[in-house]
């Protein structure tokens, strides 16, 4: 019944998991006493759990994010910690075997459970509004997408507690990661969580092909859609084509530890390269998937907060789908030193290089639109401008890792750990951190604060300047990336300044923190009435705020690219005794939430050789969804006095300048 699960898979004996284990209970349980304390059980679950809303959805990615930035960031923390202690002949704090689950964790959580969930939460929030729609194509399968991702965390969290996490590296390169080398539970963790949360990042993807594809108001032609959703659209093609090659390669790396298959492995004609480069199939343009949307925010807040349409639009869009093509083309420069020969290392160096030919041309036209703009330096600005320094930087080294020869020389070195965290944390992080600060208003109908807003910036930014730039030095002196100690004394005092950068970037996540909770506090203060409140273009921002839930009362007919503004310019308004329709809206279902607790059960059940919970998950995930599929009333109308209402009401809000 528990197959390979017993007591000693609980690690009792080291006393870090012990105490957060400790805590993580605590809070677990003071957050489950308030909730009861305040009896929002129902609410939770009929407003939120249960939700098919997008907007919620969206919501609730960005909440699941945040958590895990701060799980992934205690990860680094400690790293930092570790390798600056660990010098000289002292060991440091954390055994090797530990460290090495750290940085896998770090690194799985970071990519999977905080970057990709945060993109797919603003895409969620934001695309249905640009575009005039009134949810998603597949309004079920947006929950079933959310919770999948949820329970995949959930399991690389129950890893800490119940047995280990893999220790292989993010990417779980075999040999060390078959049976033979990692034979704990640690790597069958690491398959089920991104098995979970790769299936629900591919449904994901496919519902945001077809709302972008299908669901555009009338008028709306690709040509006339917002930068942000034309990123969405490319990232949603590069997720529906890569994440089944992600879903396939686990499951032959699963097939050779559970039934002794040797596709990876050097016996019976197996071919660990073979998993090098599928994994890379994935992984690459899985780079470009949180970056595409990042740079899609930089264009919307950009053009907002310098007054002027976004220079070069259409440059832009081919630029982003230059990107989304050539990034399929240059997977093997994760590995130009594993013996492809210098005819292939020179094809893939030079596809590689001629990305940064788009991206520049994106660059360029975010500096011609400030270019005699009237710039407002909000600090979704501020993110912005940050991003732009920070991210040429990054690309430039992502340039000089491209040329074979020079990667022959810092490959797997921390100069390649510095060139990925300066476009990771300069591109995506500060991206969303901007798209967060910019669209919060429109999802809460308040503002965030402002002075901890750009206290959070100045920290992240200049953190990340003094926690990266030495990395690159030590690179060139030649210290190699996933060290546990080293004896190399002038290394200590590089990894000292990194480890205080990192500890800015703390003050800069705990500055986010305080302002989420002073811009509640002070919510009726930042109230935004007029649903506008940055001087906004696209369609999302003639939308009061907070969006009522079914979005547009009635759907607009598109003539322009900048409809929004132009309606704004021209003094057009919205017409007096408008008729109103019934609104059809997709009824809330369980149904998302109780097949990924069930798919939760399976892949637990999986990773501890458990076969009789593992039927019951496996069959309870597919008779729900076949239960499912008999429930007729998944849908209700909206009816037009209630529409005529709530929009008559906001009207008068707007006219009084108060909530
Ligand atoms: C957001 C994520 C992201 C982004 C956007 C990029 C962008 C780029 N990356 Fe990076 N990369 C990673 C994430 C990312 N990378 C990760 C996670 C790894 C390591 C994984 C691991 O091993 O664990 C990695 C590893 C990696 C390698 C492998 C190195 C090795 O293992 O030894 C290489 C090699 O070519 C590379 C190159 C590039 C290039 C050329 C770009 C280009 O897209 C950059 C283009 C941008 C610019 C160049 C700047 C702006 C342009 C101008 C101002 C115009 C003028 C410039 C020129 C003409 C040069 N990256
Ligand atoms: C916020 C500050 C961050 C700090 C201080 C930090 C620190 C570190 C450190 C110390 C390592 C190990 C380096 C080594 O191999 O020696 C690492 C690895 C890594 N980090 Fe970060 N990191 C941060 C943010 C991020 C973010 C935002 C992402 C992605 C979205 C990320 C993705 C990764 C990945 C993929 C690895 C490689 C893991 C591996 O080697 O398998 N990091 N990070
Ligand atoms: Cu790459």
């Amino acid at each position: 019944m528990f197959g390979k699960l017993t007591l000693d898979a609980i690690p009792l004996e080291q006393p870090i998991i012990v105490w957060t284990f400790a805590a993580v209970a605590i809070l677990g349980c003071a957050i489950l006493g308030l909730v009861s304390y305040y009896g929002k059980w129902k609410y939770l679950w009929s407003e939120w759990i249960t939700s098919v809303d997008h907007k919620k959805i969206g919501v609730m990615y960005i909440i699941f994010a945040l958590i895990m930035l701060l799980r992934g960031f205690a990860d680094a923390i400690m790293m930092r910690l570790q390798q600056s202690l660990a010098s000289a002949g002292s060991p440091g704090y954390l055994p090797p075997h530990h460290y090495d689950q750290i940085f896998t964790a770090h690194g799985t959580i970071m990519i999977f459970f905080m970057a990709t969930p945060f993109i797919l939460g603003l895409m969620n929030f934001v695309v249905p509004l640009q575009i005039g729609a009134r949810d998603v194509a597949y309004p079920f399968l947006n929950s079933l997408s959310f919770w999948l991702t949820v329970m995949g965390g959930t399991l690389v969290m129950m890893s800490l507690f119940v047995g280990d996490f893999a220790a292989v590296g993010w990417v779980a390169y075999p040999p060390l990661s078959e049976l033979g080398y990692s034979p704990t539970v640690g790597v069958d963790y690491y398959i089920w969580a991104l098995q979970l949360s790769g299936l629900g990042t591919t449904i994901s993807g496919i519902n945001f092909l077809m709302t972008i594809l299908k669901m555009r108001a009338p008028g709306m032609t690709l040509m006339k859609m917002p930068v942000f959703t034309w990123t969405a659209l490319i990232t949603n093609i590069l997720i529906v084509a890569i994440f089944p090659v992600l879903t396939a390669t686990l499951a032959l790396l699963t097939a050779d530890r559970y039934l002794g298959m040797h596709f990876f492995t050097n016996e019976l004609g197996g071919n660990a390269m073979m998993y090098i480069n599928l994994i890379w199939v994935w992984g690459h343009p899985e780079v470009y998937v949180l970056i595409l949307p990042a740079f899609g925010v930089f264009s919307e807040v950009v053009a907002t907060f310098s007054g002027k349409p976004l220079f070069g639009y259409k440059s832009m869009v081919y630029a982003t789908s230059a990107i989304g093509v050539m990034s399929f083309f240059v997977w093997l420069h994760h590995f130009f030193t594993m013996g492809s020969g210098a005819n292939v290392n020179a094809f893939f160096g030079i596809m590689t290089t001629l990305i940064s030919i788009p991206t520049g041309v994106k660059l360029f036209n975010w500096l011609f639109t400030m270019y005699r703009g009237r710039v407002r330096y909000h600090s979704s600005m501020l993110w912005s401008i940050g991003f732009m320094a920070t991210f040429a930087f990054g690309g430039m080294t992502g340039v000089m890792l491209a040329i074979p020869g020079v990667d022959f020389l810092v490959h797997n070195s921390l100069f390649l750990v510095a060139h990925f965290h300066n476009v990771i944390i300069g591109g995506t992080v500060f991206g969303v951190l901007a798209g967060m600060t910019f669209w919060f208003p429109k999802v809460f109908g308040f503002a965030l604060n402002e002075k901890w807003g750009k206290i959070a910036f100045w920290f992240w930014f200049s953190g990340y300047w003094l926690a990266w730039t030495p990395m690159y030095v030590l690179g060139f002196k030649g210290m190699t990336r996933r060290l546990n100690h080293f004896n190399q004394p002038d290394w200590q005092p590089y990894l000292t300044v990194a480890l205080i950068g990192a500890c800015l970037i703390a003050v800069g996540i705990v500055a986010i923190l305080i302002q989420i909770a002073v811009s509640i506090r002070d919510r009726k203060a930042n109230a935004d009435v007029t649903g506008d409140p940055w001087g906004g273009r696209s369609l999302e921002w003639s939308l009061p705020s907070p969006v009522p839930f079914y979005n547009f009362a009635r759907i607009p007919t598109i003539t322009s690219l900048e409809q929004h503004w132009d309606d704004k310019i021209n003094g057009v308004t919205a017409p007096e005794n408008v008729h109103y329709e019934d609104i059809h809206m997709p009824r809330n279902t369980a149904t998302g939430f109780v097949i990924s607790v069930f798919a939760l059960v399976l892949c637990f059940s999986l990773v501890w050789h458990m076969w009789i919970p593992a039927i019951i998950g496996f069959v309870g995930a597919i008779v729900s969804f076949i239960v499912r599929t008999y429930n007729t009333d998944v849908d209700y109308y909206v009816p037009a006095e209630e529409v005529a209402e709530i929009e008559s009401r906001h009207a008068s809000v707007v006219a009084g300048g108060q909530i």
